[in-house]
């Protein structure tokens, strides 16, 4: 695959263009700060970047019209939209956690959300201290699953890749699941599969749960 990556010199960009590569796909075309870097026209767009590049993206994904896999967090509610609306034209995976494990944790999640009626429950998230937005994404679907309002702790602490906890208790006993990255490589792992996934698809609106 020829990838393009809108934020390929941050974090994630690096983390994502190296596992490609490895695999012997190749990198040619890249949006950051200071512009972009053309070889070639991308075969598929992932972006991993900030809410406010959103637009950029869009318009080059609507240029290139090539899939998008997009895992950029705090998007909101009208880009989300824009994402379903551009998912009519070229095949768009979201997903604010591309790791197996935060799909497992859901599926446990939803397991027991109608289990622990009156229980205390309350998620904790711990990021490293470079992170711009507070809560996670991935703590936000995490409440969402649970369908009811759950408080969410942030805690920005040195180089961690990202912890997450679901704390449930009553008053005799505490249950929690618990995720925590190890490096980045987890997510750039799943951003394969998914580009695996959407690459020979012709349009569609997809998550990370569809991807697995
Ligand atoms: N869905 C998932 O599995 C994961 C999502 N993320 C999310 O990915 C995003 C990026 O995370 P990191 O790589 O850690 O951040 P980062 O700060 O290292 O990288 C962001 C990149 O975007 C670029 N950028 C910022 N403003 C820009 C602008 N106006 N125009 C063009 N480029 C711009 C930066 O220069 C940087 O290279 C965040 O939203 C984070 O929450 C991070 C890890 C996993
Ligand atoms: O910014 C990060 O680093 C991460 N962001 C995602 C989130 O907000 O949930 C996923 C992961 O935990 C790492």
């Amino acid at each position: 695959m020829k990838i393009g990556i809108v934020g390929y010199k941050g974090r994630m960009g690096k983390e994502i263009k190296d596992l490609f590569e490895e695999k012997n796909h190749e990198f040619v075309w890249g949006y950051d700060k200071d512009g972009e870097y053309f070889q070639e026209k991308p075969q598929l767009i992932i972006d991993f970047s900030l809410p406010e590049v959103f637009e950029k993206t869009e318009d080059y994904v609507k240029k290139f019209k090539v899939p998008l896999i997009i895992g950029t967090t705090g998007l909101q509610d009208e880009q989300i939209e824009a994402l379903k609306t551009l998912s009519k034209d070229v095949p768009v995976v979201q997903s604010y956690n591309f790791s197996i494990g935060i799909q497992l944790f859901l599926k446990m999640a939803d397991l027991l959300k109608d289990k622990i009626y009156g229980w205390d429950v309350e998620i904790v998230e711990t990021h490293h201290r470079f992170k711009k937005d507070k809560p996670s994404g991935t703590a936000k679907m995490i409440k969402e699953s649970l369908d009811k309002d759950v408080p969410i702790s942030s805690l920005r602490l040195g180089n961690v890749a990202g912890d997450h906890v679901l704390y449930m208790a009553n008053l005799g006993e505490v249950l929690s699941i618990s995720h925590r990255a190890l490096s980045r490589r987890a997510f750039a792992e799943g951003v394969l599969k998914s580009a695996e996934f959407v690459i020979n698809k012709k349009n569609g609106y997809f998550t990370f749960t569809d991807v697995i």
